[in-house]
Protein backbone atom coordinates (compact mmCIF):
# COMPACT_ATOMS: atom_id res chain seq x y z
CA UNK A 1 0.00 0.00 0.00
CA UNK A 2 1.12 3.47 -0.38
CA UNK A 3 1.27 4.83 2.80
CA UNK A 4 3.19 1.45 4.10
CA UNK A 5 5.76 1.41 0.95
CA UNK A 6 7.06 5.01 0.83
CA UNK A 7 10.70 4.13 -0.89
CA UNK A 8 9.43 4.97 -4.08
CA UNK A 9 13.45 3.64 -4.95
CA UNK A 10 11.96 0.19 -4.00
CA UNK A 11 12.97 -2.65 -6.87
CA UNK A 12 10.08 -2.72 -9.57
CA UNK A 13 9.19 -6.18 -8.90
CA UNK A 14 7.83 -4.68 -5.62
CA UNK A 15 4.22 -4.82 -6.56
CA UNK A 16 3.19 -1.94 -4.41
CA UNK A 17 6.08 0.41 -6.21
CA UNK A 18 5.54 -0.19 -9.72
CA UNK A 19 6.17 3.33 -11.64
CA UNK A 20 2.48 3.40 -12.94
CA UNK A 21 0.54 0.88 -10.96
CA UNK A 22 -2.36 -0.94 -13.04
CA UNK A 23 -4.47 -0.44 -10.52
CA UNK A 24 -4.57 3.23 -8.18
CA UNK A 25 -6.44 3.67 -5.55
CA UNK A 26 -6.30 7.10 -3.97
CA UNK A 27 -8.64 7.57 -0.67
CA UNK A 28 -11.27 5.83 -2.29
CA UNK A 29 -14.57 6.13 0.21
CA UNK A 30 -18.16 4.76 -1.09
CA UNK A 31 -21.69 4.90 0.66
CA UNK A 32 -24.95 3.07 0.03
CA UNK A 33 -27.68 3.33 1.71
CA UNK A 34 -26.65 6.12 3.50
CA UNK A 35 -24.03 3.88 4.86
CA UNK A 36 -20.22 4.05 4.66
CA UNK A 37 -19.13 1.05 2.99
CA UNK A 38 -15.60 1.84 2.01
CA UNK A 39 -13.87 4.41 3.99
CA UNK A 40 -10.48 6.15 2.47
CA UNK A 41 -8.87 3.00 0.86
CA UNK A 42 -5.11 3.77 -0.91
CA UNK A 43 -3.79 1.12 -2.82
CA UNK A 44 -1.38 0.79 -5.49
CA UNK A 45 -1.35 -2.71 -7.39
CA UNK A 46 2.07 -3.07 -9.87
CA UNK A 47 1.13 -4.90 -13.54
CA UNK A 48 0.99 -8.70 -13.27
CA UNK A 49 0.24 -9.05 -9.40
CA UNK A 50 -2.64 -11.45 -7.98
CA UNK A 51 -4.25 -9.73 -5.24
CA UNK A 52 -6.48 -11.57 -2.45
CA UNK A 53 -8.88 -9.54 -0.87
CA UNK A 54 -10.09 -10.95 2.04
CA UNK A 55 -11.53 -10.30 5.31
CA UNK A 56 -15.37 -11.34 6.97
CA UNK A 57 -18.58 -11.00 5.68
CA UNK A 58 -19.80 -7.55 4.70
CA UNK A 59 -16.39 -5.91 5.26
CA UNK A 60 -16.62 -4.61 1.52
CA UNK A 61 -14.63 -6.69 -0.79
CA UNK A 62 -17.83 -7.25 -3.18
CA UNK A 63 -18.37 -3.15 -2.89
CA UNK A 64 -14.08 -2.83 -3.71
CA UNK A 65 -14.27 -5.14 -7.04
CA UNK A 66 -17.77 -2.62 -8.10
CA UNK A 67 -15.71 0.35 -7.38
CA UNK A 68 -12.47 -1.23 -8.89
CA UNK A 69 -14.83 -2.00 -12.25
CA UNK A 70 -16.70 1.00 -12.44
CA UNK A 71 -19.63 0.02 -11.42
CA UNK A 72 -19.68 1.77 -8.32
CA UNK A 73 -18.67 5.65 -8.40
CA UNK A 74 -16.70 6.89 -5.14
CA UNK A 75 -17.97 9.63 -2.89
CA UNK A 76 -14.70 10.56 -2.47
CA UNK A 77 -11.11 9.25 -4.41
CA UNK A 78 -10.33 8.15 -7.31
CA UNK A 79 -9.49 4.67 -9.37
CA UNK A 80 -6.66 4.67 -12.21
CA UNK A 81 -6.86 1.64 -14.04
CA UNK A 82 -3.69 1.40 -16.62
CA UNK A 83 -3.30 5.22 -16.11
CA UNK A 84 -6.86 5.86 -16.72
CA UNK A 85 -9.75 7.42 -14.22
CA UNK A 86 -12.38 4.32 -14.34
CA UNK A 87 -14.54 6.54 -13.78
CA UNK A 88 -14.12 9.03 -16.46
CA UNK A 89 -14.95 6.24 -18.89
CA UNK A 90 -17.64 4.76 -20.56
CA UNK A 91 -18.96 1.45 -19.57
CA UNK A 92 -17.57 0.02 -22.89
CA UNK A 93 -13.99 1.46 -22.78
CA UNK A 94 -13.82 1.13 -18.75
CA UNK A 95 -14.40 -3.10 -19.98
CA UNK A 96 -11.07 -3.21 -22.31
CA UNK A 97 -9.54 -2.40 -19.40
CA UNK A 98 -11.52 -4.22 -16.70
CA UNK A 99 -13.24 -8.04 -16.65
CA UNK A 100 -14.98 -9.31 -14.08
CA UNK A 101 -16.26 -12.22 -13.00
CA UNK A 102 -19.31 -11.84 -10.49
CA UNK A 103 -19.90 -13.84 -7.76
CA UNK A 104 -23.78 -14.59 -8.49
CA UNK A 105 -23.70 -17.32 -11.08
CA UNK A 106 -27.19 -17.55 -11.58
CA UNK A 107 -28.23 -16.40 -15.00
CA UNK A 108 -32.07 -15.63 -16.27
CA UNK A 109 -31.55 -16.66 -20.32
CA UNK A 110 -30.93 -19.76 -21.69
CA UNK A 111 -28.47 -18.91 -24.23
CA UNK A 112 -25.43 -21.30 -25.30
CA UNK A 113 -22.37 -21.48 -23.39
CA UNK A 114 -20.74 -20.14 -26.70
CA UNK A 115 -23.23 -16.91 -26.62
CA UNK A 116 -22.31 -16.29 -22.80
CA UNK A 117 -18.80 -16.49 -23.93
CA UNK A 118 -18.83 -14.27 -26.75
CA UNK A 119 -20.35 -11.33 -24.71
CA UNK A 120 -17.08 -10.77 -23.39
CA UNK A 121 -16.46 -9.45 -27.19
CA UNK A 122 -18.88 -6.57 -26.86
CA UNK A 123 -16.27 -3.92 -25.94
CA UNK A 124 -14.53 -4.84 -28.69
CA UNK A 125 -17.07 -3.94 -31.19
CA UNK A 126 -18.54 -1.31 -32.78
CA UNK A 127 -22.60 -1.54 -33.26
CA UNK A 128 -22.81 -2.61 -36.72
CA UNK A 129 -19.32 -4.97 -36.58
CA UNK A 130 -19.32 -7.63 -38.09
CA UNK A 131 -18.22 -11.41 -36.12
CA UNK A 132 -14.31 -11.12 -36.91
CA UNK A 133 -11.36 -13.82 -37.06
CA UNK A 134 -10.16 -12.53 -33.78
CA UNK A 135 -13.01 -12.59 -32.08
CA UNK A 136 -13.68 -16.28 -32.87
CA UNK A 137 -9.81 -16.68 -31.60
CA UNK A 138 -10.29 -15.03 -28.46
CA UNK A 139 -13.32 -17.12 -28.00
CA UNK A 140 -11.98 -20.33 -28.66
CA UNK A 141 -8.91 -19.74 -26.35
CA UNK A 142 -11.18 -18.41 -23.63
CA UNK A 143 -13.25 -21.18 -23.77
CA UNK A 144 -10.40 -24.10 -24.20
CA UNK A 145 -8.04 -22.26 -21.14
CA UNK A 146 -11.35 -22.62 -19.24
CA UNK A 147 -12.26 -26.62 -20.04
CA UNK A 148 -15.88 -25.30 -20.94
CA UNK A 149 -15.06 -26.15 -24.93
CA UNK A 150 -17.42 -29.03 -24.38
CA UNK A 151 -20.44 -27.25 -23.21
CA UNK A 152 -20.02 -25.24 -26.34
CA UNK A 153 -23.99 -25.86 -27.41
CA UNK A 154 -25.58 -26.53 -23.82
CA UNK A 155 -28.31 -23.91 -22.51
CA UNK A 156 -25.99 -22.17 -19.70
CA UNK A 157 -28.81 -22.29 -17.44
CA UNK A 158 -28.59 -26.25 -17.85
CA UNK A 159 -25.02 -27.17 -16.79
CA UNK A 160 -23.73 -27.16 -12.54
CA UNK A 161 -22.72 -24.27 -10.74
CA UNK A 162 -19.50 -24.61 -11.00
CA UNK A 163 -19.36 -25.25 -14.70
CA UNK A 164 -21.29 -21.88 -15.05
CA UNK A 165 -18.52 -20.23 -13.02
CA UNK A 166 -16.09 -21.66 -15.26
CA UNK A 167 -18.15 -20.16 -18.30
CA UNK A 168 -17.87 -16.63 -16.69
CA UNK A 169 -14.75 -16.75 -16.61
CA UNK A 170 -14.18 -17.78 -20.18
CA UNK A 171 -16.24 -14.55 -20.90
CA UNK A 172 -14.01 -12.45 -19.05
CA UNK A 173 -10.45 -14.26 -20.66
CA UNK A 174 -12.59 -13.08 -23.76
CA UNK A 175 -12.75 -9.71 -22.55
CA UNK A 176 -8.63 -9.64 -23.00
CA UNK A 177 -8.00 -7.11 -20.82
CA UNK A 178 -5.19 -6.19 -18.49
CA UNK A 179 -7.28 -6.48 -15.29
CA UNK A 180 -9.40 -9.15 -14.09
CA UNK A 181 -11.58 -8.89 -11.04
CA UNK A 182 -13.07 -12.10 -9.61
CA UNK A 183 -15.51 -12.15 -6.53
CA UNK A 184 -15.44 -15.74 -4.90
CA UNK A 185 -13.96 -17.45 -8.02
CA UNK A 186 -14.11 -21.27 -5.93
CA UNK A 187 -17.17 -20.43 -4.19
CA UNK A 188 -19.21 -23.20 -5.52
CA UNK A 189 -16.28 -25.33 -7.32
CA UNK A 190 -15.10 -28.90 -5.83
CA UNK A 191 -11.54 -28.52 -4.71
CA UNK A 192 -10.25 -29.90 -8.18
CA UNK A 193 -11.74 -27.34 -9.89
CA UNK A 194 -10.75 -24.40 -6.81
CA UNK A 195 -6.93 -25.45 -7.67
CA UNK A 196 -7.48 -25.19 -11.32
CA UNK A 197 -9.08 -22.04 -11.64
CA UNK A 198 -6.47 -20.12 -9.15
CA UNK A 199 -4.12 -22.45 -11.29
CA UNK A 200 -5.51 -20.91 -14.40
CA UNK A 201 -5.32 -16.97 -12.71
CA UNK A 202 -1.95 -17.25 -11.62
CA UNK A 203 -1.42 -18.63 -15.13
CA UNK A 204 -2.38 -15.39 -16.68
CA UNK A 205 -1.50 -13.13 -14.00
CA UNK A 206 2.42 -15.27 -15.10
CA UNK A 207 1.32 -14.00 -18.40
CA UNK A 208 1.32 -10.15 -17.49
CA UNK A 209 -2.79 -9.82 -16.32
CA UNK A 210 -2.98 -8.05 -12.95
CA UNK A 211 -5.97 -10.19 -10.78
CA UNK A 212 -7.93 -9.33 -8.03
CA UNK A 213 -9.84 -12.08 -6.12
CA UNK A 214 -12.27 -11.97 -3.42
CA UNK A 215 -11.36 -15.14 -1.65
CA UNK A 216 -13.05 -16.34 1.59
CA UNK A 217 -10.32 -19.77 2.19
CA UNK A 218 -7.42 -17.93 3.17
CA UNK A 219 -5.30 -20.98 2.98
CA UNK A 220 -5.44 -20.79 -0.73
CA UNK A 221 -5.69 -17.21 -1.13
CA UNK A 222 -1.78 -17.35 0.85
CA UNK A 223 -0.70 -19.84 -1.21
CA UNK A 224 -1.82 -18.50 -4.89
CA UNK A 225 -1.61 -14.77 -4.31
CA UNK A 226 1.36 -12.24 -4.45
CA UNK A 227 -0.27 -9.56 -1.92
CA UNK A 228 -2.92 -10.06 -0.18
CA UNK A 229 -5.18 -7.18 0.95
CA UNK A 230 -7.27 -7.57 4.44
CA UNK A 231 -10.65 -5.58 4.60
CA UNK A 232 -12.56 -5.56 8.23
CA UNK A 233 -15.18 -1.92 8.30
CA UNK A 234 -14.59 -1.07 4.62
CA UNK A 235 -10.74 -0.21 5.99
CA UNK A 236 -7.37 -1.69 5.14
CA UNK A 237 -6.52 -3.54 8.13
CA UNK A 238 -3.42 -5.06 6.80
CA UNK A 239 -1.53 -5.33 3.23
CA UNK A 240 1.59 -6.94 2.17
CA UNK A 241 2.63 -10.27 1.79
CA UNK A 242 0.54 -13.82 2.93
CA UNK A 243 3.37 -14.45 5.74
CA UNK A 244 2.36 -10.70 7.19
CA UNK A 245 -1.60 -9.73 6.83
CA UNK A 246 -1.88 -13.74 8.37
CA UNK A 247 -0.56 -12.81 11.38
CA UNK A 248 -2.67 -14.72 14.20
CA UNK A 249 -3.61 -10.83 15.42
CA UNK A 250 -4.65 -9.44 12.31
CA UNK A 251 -7.05 -12.46 12.19
CA UNK A 252 -8.31 -11.92 15.93
CA UNK A 253 -8.76 -7.96 14.86
CA UNK A 254 -10.89 -8.92 11.63
CA UNK A 255 -12.42 -12.10 12.26
CA UNK A 256 -12.77 -11.92 15.95
CA UNK A 257 -11.29 -15.65 15.45
CA UNK A 258 -8.22 -17.55 17.23
CA UNK A 259 -6.35 -19.11 14.86
CA UNK A 260 -2.89 -20.39 14.64
CA UNK A 261 -0.85 -19.55 11.64
CA UNK A 262 1.76 -21.96 10.88
CA UNK A 263 3.49 -23.62 7.50
CA UNK A 264 1.13 -25.95 5.52
CA UNK A 265 4.06 -29.14 6.06
CA UNK A 266 3.23 -30.33 1.86
CA UNK A 267 3.05 -26.97 -0.17
CA UNK A 268 5.02 -24.49 2.82
CA UNK A 269 2.53 -21.80 1.99
CA UNK A 270 1.70 -19.86 5.65
CA UNK A 271 -1.57 -21.78 6.73
CA UNK A 272 -4.27 -20.84 8.88
CA UNK A 273 -5.89 -22.79 11.67
CA UNK A 274 -9.12 -21.51 13.21
CA UNK A 275 -9.35 -22.90 16.33
CA UNK A 276 -12.94 -23.49 18.01
CA UNK A 277 -14.25 -20.15 20.58
CA UNK A 278 -12.75 -20.16 24.22
CA UNK A 279 -15.81 -21.07 25.15
CA UNK A 280 -14.79 -24.41 24.95
CA UNK A 281 -15.75 -25.56 28.45
CA UNK A 282 -12.26 -26.36 30.18
CA UNK A 283 -13.25 -29.43 32.90
CA UNK A 284 -11.62 -32.20 31.45
CA UNK A 285 -8.99 -33.78 33.45
CA UNK A 286 -5.70 -35.72 32.87
CA UNK A 287 -2.57 -35.40 31.15
CA UNK A 288 -1.90 -35.67 27.37
CA UNK A 289 1.60 -35.44 25.65
CA UNK A 290 1.33 -34.33 21.66
CA UNK A 291 4.17 -36.03 19.36
CA UNK A 292 3.93 -33.32 16.32
CA UNK A 293 6.17 -30.99 14.13
CA UNK A 294 6.03 -28.32 11.11
CA UNK A 295 2.80 -27.25 12.81
CA UNK A 296 1.05 -30.11 13.00
CA UNK A 297 0.60 -30.51 16.17
CA UNK A 298 -0.59 -26.52 16.95
CA UNK A 299 -4.78 -27.51 16.41
CA UNK A 300 -4.53 -30.39 18.74
CA UNK A 301 -2.88 -28.33 21.39
CA UNK A 302 -4.84 -25.85 21.61
CA UNK A 303 -7.96 -27.71 21.37
CA UNK A 304 -6.93 -30.26 24.19
CA UNK A 305 -5.50 -27.11 26.07
CA UNK A 306 -9.04 -25.42 25.61
CA UNK A 307 -10.63 -28.38 26.63
CA UNK A 308 -8.87 -28.54 30.06
CA UNK A 309 -6.02 -31.45 29.66
CA UNK A 310 -2.56 -30.47 31.21
CA UNK A 311 -0.43 -30.91 28.29
CA UNK A 312 3.40 -32.11 27.45
CA UNK A 313 4.85 -31.95 23.68
CA UNK A 314 8.01 -32.91 21.93
CA UNK A 315 10.29 -33.23 20.97
CA UNK A 316 10.65 -30.89 19.14
CA UNK A 317 13.57 -28.68 17.37
CA UNK A 318 13.46 -25.30 19.22
CA UNK A 319 11.72 -22.81 16.46
CA UNK A 320 9.47 -25.35 15.02
CA UNK A 321 6.24 -23.40 15.13
CA UNK A 322 4.79 -26.40 17.22
CA UNK A 323 7.52 -25.70 19.68
CA UNK A 324 5.90 -22.19 20.11
CA UNK A 325 1.99 -23.40 20.18
CA UNK A 326 3.11 -25.67 22.88
CA UNK A 327 4.84 -22.88 24.46
CA UNK A 328 1.48 -20.61 24.18
CA UNK A 329 -0.85 -23.09 26.06
CA UNK A 330 1.91 -24.10 28.82
CA UNK A 331 2.92 -27.62 27.75
CA UNK A 332 6.05 -28.96 29.21
CA UNK A 333 7.88 -29.30 26.21
CA UNK A 334 10.86 -31.53 25.37
CA UNK A 335 13.20 -29.27 22.76
CA UNK A 336 16.73 -30.38 20.78
CA UNK A 337 17.80 -27.80 18.99
CA UNK A 338 17.23 -26.33 15.67
CA UNK A 339 17.51 -29.33 12.97
CA UNK A 340 19.22 -31.79 15.39
CA UNK A 341 18.17 -35.02 15.60
CA UNK A 342 16.09 -36.81 18.54
CA UNK A 343 19.40 -37.96 20.57
CA UNK A 344 19.12 -39.98 23.60
CA UNK A 345 18.47 -37.67 26.03
CA UNK A 346 15.59 -36.26 24.43
CA UNK A 347 14.44 -39.84 23.68
CA UNK A 348 14.33 -40.63 27.57
CA UNK A 349 12.58 -37.04 28.53
CA UNK A 350 9.84 -38.01 26.30
CA UNK A 351 9.44 -41.39 27.12
CA UNK A 352 8.70 -40.74 30.71
CA UNK A 353 6.23 -37.66 29.49
CA UNK A 354 4.81 -40.64 27.82
CA UNK A 355 4.54 -42.66 30.31
CA UNK A 356 3.06 -39.76 32.83
CA UNK A 357 0.33 -39.34 29.95
CA UNK A 358 -2.70 -40.74 30.35
CA UNK A 359 -3.20 -40.40 26.40
CA UNK A 360 -0.77 -39.82 23.88
CA UNK A 361 -1.48 -38.00 20.84
CA UNK A 362 0.61 -38.20 17.29
CA UNK A 363 -0.52 -35.40 15.12
CA UNK A 364 -0.57 -35.54 11.49
CA UNK A 365 3.50 -35.72 11.53
CA UNK A 366 5.71 -36.69 8.28
CA UNK A 367 7.25 -40.12 9.55
CA UNK A 368 10.76 -39.09 8.64
CA UNK A 369 13.79 -39.87 10.10
CA UNK A 370 13.72 -36.65 12.31
CA UNK A 371 10.54 -37.80 14.25
CA UNK A 372 11.17 -41.61 14.38
CA UNK A 373 12.62 -41.24 18.17
CA UNK A 374 9.39 -39.54 18.93
CA UNK A 375 7.01 -42.28 16.93
CA UNK A 376 9.41 -44.59 18.67
CA UNK A 377 8.44 -43.18 21.95
CA UNK A 378 5.31 -43.10 21.58
CA UNK A 379 4.46 -46.48 20.73
CA UNK A 380 5.17 -47.59 24.27
CA UNK A 381 1.88 -45.68 25.15
CA UNK A 382 -1.02 -47.39 26.68
CA UNK A 383 -3.42 -44.94 25.23
CA UNK A 384 -2.66 -44.10 22.06
CA UNK A 385 -4.52 -41.76 19.44
CA UNK A 386 -3.12 -41.07 15.75
CA UNK A 387 -4.48 -38.01 13.98
CA UNK A 388 -4.80 -38.66 10.50
CA UNK A 389 -5.68 -35.32 8.27
CA UNK A 390 -4.25 -36.57 4.90
CA UNK A 391 -5.41 -39.56 3.61
CA UNK A 392 -2.49 -42.58 4.31
CA UNK A 393 -1.67 -43.07 1.01
CA UNK A 394 -0.16 -39.49 0.51
CA UNK A 395 2.10 -39.63 3.81
CA UNK A 396 5.44 -39.71 3.09
CA UNK A 397 7.66 -41.58 5.15
CA UNK A 398 11.42 -42.62 6.10
CA UNK A 399 11.75 -45.64 4.45
CA UNK A 400 11.19 -49.28 5.69
CA UNK A 401 12.14 -47.94 9.15
CA UNK A 402 9.39 -45.32 9.13
CA UNK A 403 6.83 -47.70 7.84
CA UNK A 404 7.18 -50.32 10.02
CA UNK A 405 7.38 -47.22 13.08
CA UNK A 406 4.20 -46.02 12.00
CA UNK A 407 2.13 -49.03 10.86
CA UNK A 408 2.90 -50.38 14.89
CA UNK A 409 1.45 -47.02 16.34
CA UNK A 410 -1.51 -47.81 14.14
CA UNK A 411 -2.01 -51.21 15.33
CA UNK A 412 -2.04 -49.87 18.66
CA UNK A 413 -3.50 -46.91 18.75
CA UNK A 414 -7.32 -45.08 17.81
CA UNK A 415 -7.07 -43.72 14.34
CA UNK A 416 -9.09 -40.58 14.15
CA UNK A 417 -9.60 -37.82 12.28
CA UNK A 418 -9.11 -33.76 14.08
CA UNK A 419 -12.94 -33.24 14.75
CA UNK A 420 -13.03 -36.79 16.78
CA UNK A 421 -9.48 -36.05 18.67
CA UNK A 422 -11.38 -34.53 21.66
CA UNK A 423 -14.26 -36.92 21.98
CA UNK A 424 -12.02 -40.17 21.75
CA UNK A 425 -9.45 -38.25 24.28
CA UNK A 426 -11.92 -38.13 26.40
CA UNK A 427 -12.93 -41.61 26.12
CA UNK A 428 -9.75 -42.90 27.19
CA UNK A 429 -8.52 -40.41 29.45
CA UNK A 430 -11.53 -42.49 31.24
CA UNK A 431 -10.46 -45.82 30.72
CA UNK A 432 -7.08 -44.57 31.95
CA UNK A 433 -8.59 -43.42 34.87
CA UNK A 434 -10.37 -46.11 35.75
CA UNK A 435 -7.27 -48.93 35.20
N1 LIG B 1 -26.84 -1.71 -2.33
C1 LIG B 1 -26.53 -1.65 -1.04
N2 LIG B 1 -27.17 -0.83 -0.21
C2 LIG B 1 -26.84 -0.74 1.10
N3 LIG B 1 -25.87 -1.47 1.67
C3 LIG B 1 -25.20 -2.31 0.88
C4 LIG B 1 -25.49 -2.46 -0.50
N4 LIG B 1 -24.63 -3.39 -1.01
C5 LIG B 1 -23.86 -3.80 0.02
N5 LIG B 1 -24.20 -3.16 1.15
C6 LIG B 1 -23.57 -3.34 2.47
O1 LIG B 1 -22.21 -3.05 2.34
C7 LIG B 1 -21.44 -3.86 3.20
C8 LIG B 1 -20.33 -4.52 2.42
O2 LIG B 1 -20.90 -5.43 1.50
P1 LIG B 1 -20.00 -6.26 0.51
O3 LIG B 1 -20.91 -7.11 -0.30
O4 LIG B 1 -19.08 -5.34 -0.21
O5 LIG B 1 -19.14 -7.13 1.54
P2 LIG B 1 -18.23 -8.41 1.27
O6 LIG B 1 -16.96 -8.19 2.01
O7 LIG B 1 -18.13 -8.67 -0.19
O8 LIG B 1 -19.10 -9.53 1.99
P3 LIG B 1 -19.23 -11.12 1.71
O9 LIG B 1 -17.94 -11.72 2.16
O10 LIG B 1 -20.35 -11.50 2.63
O11 LIG B 1 -19.53 -11.32 0.27
C9 LIG B 1 -22.42 -4.84 3.83
O12 LIG B 1 -22.72 -4.39 5.12
C10 LIG B 1 -23.63 -4.76 2.94
O13 LIG B 1 -24.80 -5.02 3.67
Amino acid sequence: MSEQHPDSSAEPSDPFSAAEPAIKLDEVSVSLGGQTILDGISADIGDGTFVGLIGPNGAGKTTLLRTLNGALAPDSGTVHVAGENIHALSSKAASRLVATVPQTTSVTFDFPVREVVKMGRTPHRGRFDGWSAADEDAVDAAMRRTSVAALADRPVTEISGGERQRVLIARALAQETPTLLLDEPTASLDINHQVRTLELVDDLVGDGTTAVAAIHDLNLAAHYCDVLILLADGRILSAGDPATVLSESNLRDAFDAEAVVSRHPVTGSVYVTALPSSSTSADATGRVHVVGGGGTAARPLHVLSAAGYALSAGALNEGDTDAEAARRVGADLVTVPPYAPVDDAARAAVESRVEDADVTVVADVEVGEGNLANLEAAASADYLVLVEERPFSERNFAGDAGCAVYERLRERGHVVEPAELLSVVGELACESFSD
